[in-house]
């Protein structure tokens, strides 16, 4: 395999004028600028093989797009060194361009007032696509993506689900080795994000494009991405597979029980009237109960699930029983808000 994506070290360094309170303050923060500085990317490493497709996530303010803004030539790094598909983004960017596909979930690269089709040919003009091309391009893009009903809509009147298909087709015309996608499925329904979410798999598997996606939504990184990048404070926290995360930080399950009705009656009650199951092993606990139904979290590797479901039995009458395992989204949460990742940096 070959990297298209080569990232050493990268750092990014805003300087800000800070003002000072007060209409005085005011004044002499523009005699006197205090500045204040903002590392936005702090020491990225990062190579992407050819063919990949990459999930980079973190909470906002994380670095995400300055790092991608990098990647596109549209910011200078501050430090350490970036290559994208053999070249300098900054210093080639025209030449860049010609190779990579950018789509900004929250702006469009289309014209608002313009119907799409008119869009589509004014950016063949700029990416300097043969009519040949653009239209073998266009008549494949209009079928996966099903763009024909409204290639002749203005933008503006599109929903916001036909608006990300028109973008992502702009940024496919010229068919680009690599595409990077800024939350490419937000703000849209379920059929609207797995309508993408497939395009996307395809792009990624038949015409074996670099796909790099930034997004909040963990359900596009379990659908898409076998990697996965964790950043935040602008360092890499993470650098691996959905999977491990899983496996790291996901052990806690939980056993949803259904019991008799005559069981339930039986068991003890606190002064609010909830359920008690006296005797809980330590590793459990019962978190909720609802009528018959009581939620018992447990750890995977502390307690076996059919020593817990043997456990209960011998208690209660069950009716059912069932099994959840955390979602990634929570386990996504906890990470971030526990800081569960700061001393486990991965190279
Ligand atoms: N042009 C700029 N000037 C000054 N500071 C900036 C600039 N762009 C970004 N920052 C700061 O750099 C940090 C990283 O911002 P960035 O937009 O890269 O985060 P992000 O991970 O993309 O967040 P989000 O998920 O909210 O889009 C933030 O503290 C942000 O305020």
């Amino acid at each position: 395999m070959s990297a298209i994506i080569e990232i050493e070290h990268l750092s990014k360094v805003f300087r800000l004028a800070k003002r000072r309170p007060g209409f005085l303050g005011g004044l002499r923060s523009i005699v006197n600028p205090e500045l204040q500085l903002v590392h936005a990317v702090q020491g990225l490493s990062l190579r992407v093989e050819r063919g990949e497709m990459i999930g980079l996530i973190g909470p906002n303010g994380a670095g995400k797009s300055t790092s991608i803004k990098m990647m596109t030539g549209i910011l200078q790094p501050s430090g350490g060194s970036i290559r994208v598909a053999g070249l300098v983004p900054i210093e080639r960017r025209r030449e860049l361009a010609a190779k990579i596909g950018v789509v900004f979930g929250q702006r469009s690269q289309l014209w608002w007032d313009l119907p799409l089709i008119d869009s589509l040919r004014l950016l063949r003009h700029l990416y300097r696509v043969p009519e040949t091309r653009f239209r073998t391009n266009l008549a494949q893009l209009c079928e996966l993506l099903d763009l024909k009903a409204f290639l002749d809509t203005p933008v503006r009147q599109l929903s916001l689900g036909q608006r990300m298909r028109g973008d992502i087709a702009a940024a496919l015309l010229h068919e680009p080795e690599l595409l990077y996608l800024d939350e490419p499925t937000i703000g849209l329904d379920v059929v609207a994000k797995a309508r993408i979410r497939e395009f996307l798999q395809r792009l990624n598997t038949e015409r074996r494009t670099t796909i790099l996606l930034t997004t909040h939504d963990m359900d596009d990184i379990e659908a898409l991405c076998q990697r996965m990048v964790i950043i935040d404070h602008g360092h890499k926290l993470y650098d691996g597979t959905v999977t491990e995360i899983r496996n790291t930080f996901g052990k806690d399950r939980m056993l949803i029980a259904v019991l008799e009705q005559s069981a339930l009656q039986q068991l003890p009650r606190d002064e609010a009237g909830e359920v008690l199951l006296p005797d809980l092993p330590a590793q459990v606990q019962l978190v909720r109960t609802d009528g018959p139904q009581i939620w018992l979290q447990f750890h995977r590797d502390a307690m076996p699930a059919h020593e817990l479901v043997a456990w209960l039995g011998q208690r209660v009458t069950l009716r059912d029983v069932t099994f959840q395992e955390p979602e990634i989204e929570s386990i996504i949460r906890r990470i971030y808000e526990e800081d569960l990742l700061l001393h486990q940096v991965t190279a």
